[in-house]
């Protein structure tokens, strides 16, 4: 399963208001088929808004949004909270607007390390389970764009981390552009193809790692990005809310 052409993304001056309010302003960004970026900033700046954008949820009041395959992108949300319907089991949540498909969907259970758990309810899981699930549905979408916004934001410490090595297992077996937006610095330094720092001046820090992966949480270089983007987010924040 899985696209055979990976998708990158343009965005050509993609800005957004509501209302009155400036959001996003003039955001020009490649996005290489295949690549793994990371949108850090502060709270209230756009980065949700700009998923949505790209998830086409909603529509840039200027700008635009091109693939550089040439078909629509059906890209795919993750959320920080699961969206999971109570009242369905896990198999049937996993499949959920995809019309069947489960043979594909307990395979992709199966990768998640939800074995034998299709048939309980999301009360019965664990919210890292959860997510589990709602990556599953995610990647049975068949994105070509990955959008995950804050999905390991509400998981413990420990569950965050098994979850992020999950998901770099997961994108190897399914490679996929994904774009992440979080608070955490270093899911985005190990995660991570490049790390942008979106501010109310725009894109003001950008950060490529060629590091391979999986990368040591301890490394001495990502130590020292890590203070840099936190440096940069509380001065972001600053100017935001000031
Ligand atoms: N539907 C809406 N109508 C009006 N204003 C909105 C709407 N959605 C978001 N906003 C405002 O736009 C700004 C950006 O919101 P957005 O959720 O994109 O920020 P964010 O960077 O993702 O924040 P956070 O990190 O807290 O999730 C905020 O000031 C927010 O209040």
């Amino acid at each position: 399963m899985g696209t055979e052409t990976l998708v990158g993304l343009d965005l050509l001056g993609v800005g957004h208001r509501y209302r009155d309010k400036k959001v996003l302003d003039r955001l020009d960004l490649s996005i290489a088929p295949g690549e793994f970026v990371t949108f850090l900033g502060p709270s209230g700046v756009g980065k949700s808004t700009l998923l949505r954008i790209l998830a086409g949820l909603e529509e840039p009041t200027s700008g635009r949004v091109e693939p550089t395959v040439d078909r629509a992108v059906v890209s795919r949300m993750m959320f920080q909270e699961d969206r999971l319907l109570p009242w369905r089991n896990v198999l049937d949540n996993a499949t959920l607007g995809t019309r069947g498909r489960r043979d594909e969907a307990a395979e992709l259970l199966r990768e998640v390390g939800l074995a034998g758990r299709e048939k309980d309810w999301p009360s019965e899981l664990s919210g890292g389970q959860r997510q589990r699930v709602a990556l599953a549905r995610a990647l049975l979408h068949q994105p070509d764009v990955l959008l995950l916004d804050e999905p390991f934001g509400a998981l413990d410490a420990i569950t965050r981390v098994t979850m992020q090595q999950l998901l770099e297992r997961v994108l190897h077996e399914h490679p996929r552009t994904v774009l992440l937006v979080t608070h955490d610095v270093e899911e985005a330094l190990v995660l991570s193809d490049r790390v942008l720092l979106l501010t109310e001046r725009g894109i003001t820090r950008e950060l490529r790692i060629d590091q391979a992966r999986p990368r040591h949480r301890g490394d001495a270089r990502l130590a020292g990005w890590k203070e840099e983007f936190l440096d940069g987010l509380l001065e972001a924040d600053r100017a935001l809310h000031s």
